[in-house]
């Protein structure tokens, strides 16, 4: 009886069970041939990857996540390796083809981004040679200080006083020390003797501290600045305040000084260190920074004349800095359209997003993905952007935060000049060029090697990138000689 029943009973199924049968065994072979592909996928790229030795960035894990807007936020999870090209997550929906561009580029670059430029060491050298103490120091220099500030620079390309003026900065004797106004980060204003005004960013981490989390995470390092400023020099783009590693004693050079407000934050730590919590947005008696003992590390970064104000704008590009909502920028890969066409970003009217693409190279380069707003100088025209704030930058040398970038692979245009320039470093001399420059500071070593290798990494991606604008739009389109530098 059973047998029988079996046996007829496909004769008796239903229509609508066929239907849904012949569904489920398509489901099924969709199934077994997307497991096949990604299987043969991974393969291959384990196999390319062990083949060349060299791994790059893989692209392997690409999840939703809801963002609180009702967009759709696609977010590439990319491994860290120490290896050429460490891009690291999130790359968001607007870059993620970019991204596979690039790192598709970043392997079969040209040669002669490899080529070692025979140009650097005579730039190099004369970067040397104006940063030697010629005339010693004087506090008269602050008015070749105040004279050197134009539309585009703060350092002019002829700067045989630039040593003098650093270790003016370096040692000057402090007359006053306050709290800093503006901004979020603990720093001091001090005025130096002569009447100059300097703003002081302490010490929070050791050398080889590594910064984990977002690309704006942490506090601000100081050492990151003073790098910032050398690396400014030796790639043309001089609009970096002068900033020089300083050494203080606090119980000596600062305490006597010090405003009543600024005197009051001071708190011993317990450890025979003095500390102070200042006042500032982040600033807390819990959260105070200490010196070894009374000695304490800072970059004290010299404020632009005070006939020149600063204007402030938000960043285009800027970021949520929120996990769970991306940025218009972050969304949609016709985002520099749009930017173009305000008249203030136009190529046509004046440099301003040329210098965000500037900015974008420099950001990429030392890793500050915080430019969330920028400034340039009130009431002059064609003032170039000015690079001030570069305290979040250089916290992890094994990771590349790509989509600083986003400036230059959704616009695809750079400025003649910077890509010149640029191109002096080919071969990979771009980081022991700082380090060169760096070797003098006074807060020397100042930054390890693992972020000159960093740099030169991330040249070679820079070089990528505009060779994929290249290939894409043509060469003639994407440099353009806009007259500023
Ligand atoms: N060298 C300088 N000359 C003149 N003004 C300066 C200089 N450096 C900084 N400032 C002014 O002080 C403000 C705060 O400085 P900075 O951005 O370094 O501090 P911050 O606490 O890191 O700020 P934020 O929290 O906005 O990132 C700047 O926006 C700028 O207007
Ligand atoms: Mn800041």
């Amino acid at each position: 009886m059973g047998l029988t029943r079996n046996r007829k009973a496909p004769d008796k199924m239903p229509r609508h069970k066929w239907m849904f049968l012949s569904l489920f065994g398509l489901v099924i072979v969709v199934l077994i041939i997307n497991f096949y592909f990604a299987f043969v996928m991974n393969s291959n790229k384990l196999q390319s990857q062990t083949e060349s030795s060299k791994a790059v960035y893989a692209f392997n894990k690409i999840h939703f996540s809801s963002s609180s807007s009702s967009k759709q936020v696609i977010l590439l999870d990319t491994p860290v390796k120490k290896s050429d090209i460490n891009i690291v997550p999130p790359i968001k929906n607007a870059s993620i083809s970019s991204a596979l561009e690039i790192e598709i580029m970043f392997k079969k670059l040209p040669l002669k981004y490899l080529k070692k430029s025979t140009l650097v060491p005579g730039e190099v050298g004369k970067l040397l040679k104006y940063l030697q103490p010629s005339v010693g120091t004087s506090t008269q220099l602050w008015s070749v200080a105040k004279e050197w500030v134009g539309a585009r620079h703060v350092v002019p390309t002829q700067a045989p006083l630039l040593g003098s003026l650093l270790k003016t900065i370096s040692t000057a004797k402090i007359i006053k020390a306050q709290n800093a106004p503006g901004g979020t980060q603990l720093k001091l204003l001090f005025t130096l003797e002569g009447g100059q005004r300097a703003l002081f960013k302490p010490q929070w981490y050791k050398r080889d501290e590594l910064i984990e989390g977002p690309v704006f995470s942490g506090k601000d390092r100081h050492n990151a600045e003073v790098a910032a400023f050398q690396l400014a020099s030796l790639l043309g783009l001089r609009r970096v305040p002068l900033t020089a590693g300083r050494k203080v004693n606090l119980l000596r050079d600062i305490m006597p000084v010090a405003t009543k407000s600024l005197l009051k934050t001071f708190v011993p730590d317990g450890k025979n260190n003095t500390c102070f919590y200042g006042t500032c947005h982040y600033c807390s008696r819990s959260d105070a920074v200490c010196g070894n003992k009374a000695l304490m590390e800072g970059a004290l970064i010299l404020m632009l004349p005070q006939n020149f104000k600063l204007k402030q704008y938000r960043s285009p590009w800027q970021r949520t800095y929120k996990e769970n909502r991306a940025a218009k920028w972050e969304l949609d890969s016709n985002y520099c359209e749009s930017i173009k066409s305000n008249k203030m970003y136009s190529p046509q009217t004046g440099p301003r997003l040329l210098d965000l693409i500037d900015a974008a190279i420099f950001d990429f380069l030392i890793d500050n993905g915080d430019r969330h707003h920028y400034e340039v100088l009130l009431n002059v025209s064609g003032a170039a952007v000015m690079f001030i704030d570069n305290g979040k930058s250089f916290g992890h040398p094994f990771q590349d935060h790509l989509d600083i970038l986003a400036p230059l692979y959704q616009c695809c245009l750079i400025r003649q000049t910077t890509w010149e320039r640029l191109l002096l470093f080919s071969g990979d001399v771009l980081g022991a060029s700082l380090e060169k420059l760096l070797a003098s500071s006074y807060i020397s070593p100042v930054l390890t090697s693992p972020h000159f290798v960093a740099i030169n990494r991330r040249l070679r991606t820079i070089y990528a990138t505009a060779e994929n604008c290249f290939e894409k739009h043509g060469k003639t389109h994407v440099i353009v000689d806009d007259g500023y530098r």
